[in-house]
């Protein structure tokens, strides 16, 4: 699900990772990531905080596209492979691994600059289902009248009852 002043995806976030995603082939989500200097941590080299950010951002997509209910990362973990360096894409491909009640169970591969290129990061998650007062009761109202707002116009269907 795509939001504009999301970090991961938002089209407008100045320094944001500006992740796109999309289903495939197989039942997996495709995201690509490319790494600017906004992104690095060690010279030349991608922050690794970021890329966990951009494994959040493909994971959460892959929940969103493949199930449409609205979830949050519970639990994200990522192992470093290989330096991403700056001016590299990392093409992550990501999977539903499985899903008990309200707990949903995603991992990912991220290759370095081609689809099968060599694998640099890889990470699994947990996501956790909520009803959209997570968002209400945790979130600034503006904010989220602004993503309905969005929904609307884009005519997005979600399952709003988890
Ligand atoms: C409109 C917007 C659209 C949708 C917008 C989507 C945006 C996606 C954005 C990208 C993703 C993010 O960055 S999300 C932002 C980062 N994440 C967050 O802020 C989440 C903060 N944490 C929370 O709010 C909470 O801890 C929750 C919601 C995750 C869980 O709290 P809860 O609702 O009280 O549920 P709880 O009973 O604790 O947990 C439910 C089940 O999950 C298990 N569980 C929970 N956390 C963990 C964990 N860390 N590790 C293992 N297991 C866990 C529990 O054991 C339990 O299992 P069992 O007893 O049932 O077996």
């Amino acid at each position: 699900m795509h939001y504009n002043e999301c970090f991961g995806c938002g089209d407008d976030v100045e320094g944001g990772l500006h992740i796109q995603s999309a289903v495939a082939e197989g039942m997996v989500v495709v995201s690509q990531f490319e790494v600017t200097d906004a992104h690095q941590g060690a010279p030349g080299l991608a922050h690794g905080g970021l890329l966990a950010c951009a494994f959040d951002e493909a994971l959460g997509s892959t929940v969103g596209n493949l199930l449409r209910r609205p979830a949050v990362t519970g639990r994200l973990e990522t192992d470093f492979r290989r330096p991403v360096p700056v001016g590299s894409t990392l093409h992550i491909v990501a999977r539903l691994d499985g899903v008990a009640g309200r707990k949903i169970y995603v991992s990912a591969d991220g290759r370095l600059d081609a689809e099968d290129g060599p694998i640099a990061v890889q990470a699994r998650a947990l996501f956790v289902t909520v009803g959209f007062e997570h968002f209400t009761s945790h979130g600034h109202t503006d904010a989220m009248q602004k993503f309905r707002q969005a929904r609307t116009r884009e005519r997005e269907d979600w399952d709003i009852n988890p």
